[in-house]
C-alpha cells in the first residue's frame, strides 16, 4: 500500500454485472470473505525494490552498530519459494544482502584500520532435521551446550580471514555445501535453516580497550505445508523437522512478544542458536518473505502474523566491551587531565558568573537590561548551563577513576604482602630443611 503498511487479502475488483441497466446485488456464497487486513511494519518493500534499496536502509545501519560494539543479526523468514536466498544471496547481477553487508562491512574496517585493530573470524551452520553442521568444513554433527556466555557449538572452530573477498569465498563454499531439494513450490528450495556469523574482536589502539561483537546473517528454511509439497519419506521428514523448529521459533516470538520471562529456546536447536538474536543482547532485523500466489495464502498470513508480532519484541541492548588491561598510570594521568579540564571549566564559569551578575545589575538599575534585551542574555545562560553539565559530567568521570585507582592499589597491596609471605614460607621451608632434625 505504501512504505510501512500492507493489505493482505484485499477485495478483488469483480466485474458489475446489468440486467436491464440496473446493477445486479449478489454475493456468492461458496466465496469466502476477503481477510482485508491492514498490516503496519516498519518498512514495506514491493516488487519494485532490489536487494540494494533493502541493504541502505536495512542493514548499512546494522554493520555501523557492530562496529559501535553491539551484536547485530538479519534473518529472513516466509513460505517456501518467497525470495528468502534471493534476499540474502541474490543473484549474479543482482547481490543479496549478505555480500552487500559484508562488503560494507570490510570496506568500514578499512577505513577505521589507522586507530582501531580488527580480529575477523567467521563460521557458517546448518540446522538440517535438527542436527546442527559446519558448512565451511562440511563436517557435524555439532553438539550444542550452554555456557556463561549462552549457546556455544561444540567444537567449532572460527576461521580467521583478511579480507573482504576471503570472506566471500567462505560465503561461496557454504552455500555450495548447503542441503537443497526441489520441492514442487521451489526447484532450489533450502530444507535447512543456514546461520552464517561474522565475529569481530575491536582493539582500540589509544585505550586498548577490546570488544567482541557478531554479525549474524540467518537464512531461515521456507515454511510449508505438507500438502502443499507433495513431500513424501525423506522429503516428509524434512518438511516436519523444518516445521517443527519454524513452530517453535514461532512460540518463542510469541513468548517474548508478550513480554514473558520463560521463552522455551531449548524446544529445538534452530531456537537454541537462535537464543541471543532473538531475545538477548542483540539489534535484530527481521525480513518476512511473502508470495502474491494464493498458493501460499495460509503460509504468506501465518508469516506476516509472525512478523507483526516479532515487531513487539523490545531487548535491552550492551555494548560488548572486554576488560581493559590498562596499568594505574594510565588512568592516573587520565584523573590529571580531567581535573585540570575540570578546573578550567570552572574558572570559565565563574567568569561567566560574574558577566551574569553585572548584566543583572545593570538590568535592576535600568528597564534596557543594561544596553541587553533578553534574546541577547538567552545563548549566556544556555552557555552556563552546558558549562555546568560538563563539570558535573567531569567530576562522575574522576570519582569512577578515582575508584578504580583505588582497586588497583588495593591489588598492589595484596600482590606485595603475597610476595612477602611467599618469602617468609620459603624461608621457612629453607630452615626446616636445613635443620638437623630433618636431616636425621
Ligand atoms: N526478487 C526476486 N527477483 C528475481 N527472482 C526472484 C526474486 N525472489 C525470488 N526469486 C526467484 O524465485 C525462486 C525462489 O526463490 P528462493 O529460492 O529465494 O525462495 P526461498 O524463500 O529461499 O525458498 P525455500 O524456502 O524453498 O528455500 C528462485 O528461483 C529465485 O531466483
Amino acid at each position: 500500500m505504501d512504505g510501512s503498511s500492507l493489505l493482505f487479502d484485499p477485495d478483488e475488483e469483480d466485474d458489475e454485472f446489468f440486467y436491464q441497466g440496473a446493477k445486479q446485488q449478489y454475493r456468492d456464497i461458496s466465496k469466502r470473505t476477503n481477510k482485508k487486513l491492514t498490516m503496519e511494519f516498519d518498512r514495506v518493500y514491493d516488487t519494485d525494490h532490489t536487494n540494494e534499496n533493502l541493504f541502505q536502509e536495512c542493514t548499512a545501519p546494522l554493520v555501523d552498530a557492530v562496529l559501535d560494539g553491539y551484536n547485530c543479526s538479519v534473518f529472513v523468514y516466509g513460505a517456501t519459494g518467497a525470495g528468502k536466498t534471493f534476499t540474502m544471496l541474490g543473484c549474479e547481477n543482482c547481490p543479496g544482502l549478505t555480500f552487500l553487508t559484508m562488503r560494507d562491512l570490510f570496506e568500514k574496517i578499512q577505513s577505521q584500520n589507522a586507530t582501531r585493530k580488527f580480529d575477523v573470524g567467521v563460521s557458517y551452520l546448518e540446522v538440517y532435521n535438527e542436527q546442527v553442521m559446519n558448512l565451511l568444513t562440511k563436517t557435524g554433527p555439532l553438539k550444542l551446550r550452554e555456557d556463561a556466555n549462552g549457546v556455544v557449538v561444540s567444537g567449532l572452530v572460527l576461521k580467521p580471514i583478511y579480507s573482504a573477498e576471503e570472506l566471500l569465498h567462505m560465503l561461496t563454499i557454504g552455500n555450495a555445501n548447503r542441503t537443497q531439494h526441489p520441492t514442487d513450490a521451489n526447484a532450489e528450495s533450502s530444507r535447512s535453516h543456514a546461520i552464517f556469523q561474522v565475529h569481530i574482536r575491536i582493539t582500540e589502539l589509544s585505550t586498548g580497550t577490546k570488544r567482541s561483537v557478531k554479525l549474524s546473517m540467518i537464512d531461515l528454511a521456507g515454511s510449508e505445508r505438507a500438502a502443499s509439497t507433495k513431500g513424501l519419506g525423506m522429503r516428509f521428514k524434512e518438511g516436519a523437522s523444518i516445521n517443527k523448529s519454524l513452530l517453535a521459533l514461532g512460540n518463542c516470538i510469541n513468548k517474548l512478544a508478550d513480554g514473558l520471562k520463560h521463552i522455551p529456546y531449548r524446544d529445538s536447536n534452530l531456537t537454541r542458536i537462535l537464543k541471543d538474536s532473538l531475545g538477548g543482547n542483540c539489534r535484530t532485523l527481521m525480513i518476512a518473505n511473502v508470495s502474491m500466489s494464493s498458493l501460499t495464502y495460509e503460509d504468506t498470513y501465518n508469516t506476516l502474523k509472525y512478523a507483526s508480532r516479532a515487531k513487539k519484541i523490545r531487548s535491552v541492548l550492551r555494548q560488548n566491551v572486554l576488560k581493559s588491561n590498562l596499568p594505574k598510570e594510565f588512568y592516573v594521568k587520565k584523573v590529571t587531565e580531567l581535573m585540570a579540564e575540570q578546573e578550567r571549566l570552572l574558572q570559565h564559569n565563574k567568569a561567566l558568573e560574574s558577566k551574569l551578575a553585572q548584566l543583572e545589575r545593570s538590568a535592576s538599575s535600568s528597564s534596557s537590561f543594561g544596553g541587553f534585551d533578553m534574546q541577547e542574555l538567552k545563548p549566556w545562560y544556555s552557555r552556563i548551563d552546558a558549562v555546568y553539565t560538563s563539570v558535573i559530567k567531569l567530576q562522575q568521570c574522576v570519582i569512577g577513576l578515582r575508584s578504580k585507582i583505588q582497586t588497583l592499589s588495593y591489588r598492589q597491596t595484596l600482590k606485595k604482602d603475597f610476595e612477602q609471605l611467599r618469602k617468609a614460607v620459603t624461608q621457612d621451608q629453607r630452615l626446616i630443611q636445613e635443620s638437623p632434625l630433618f636431616n636425621a
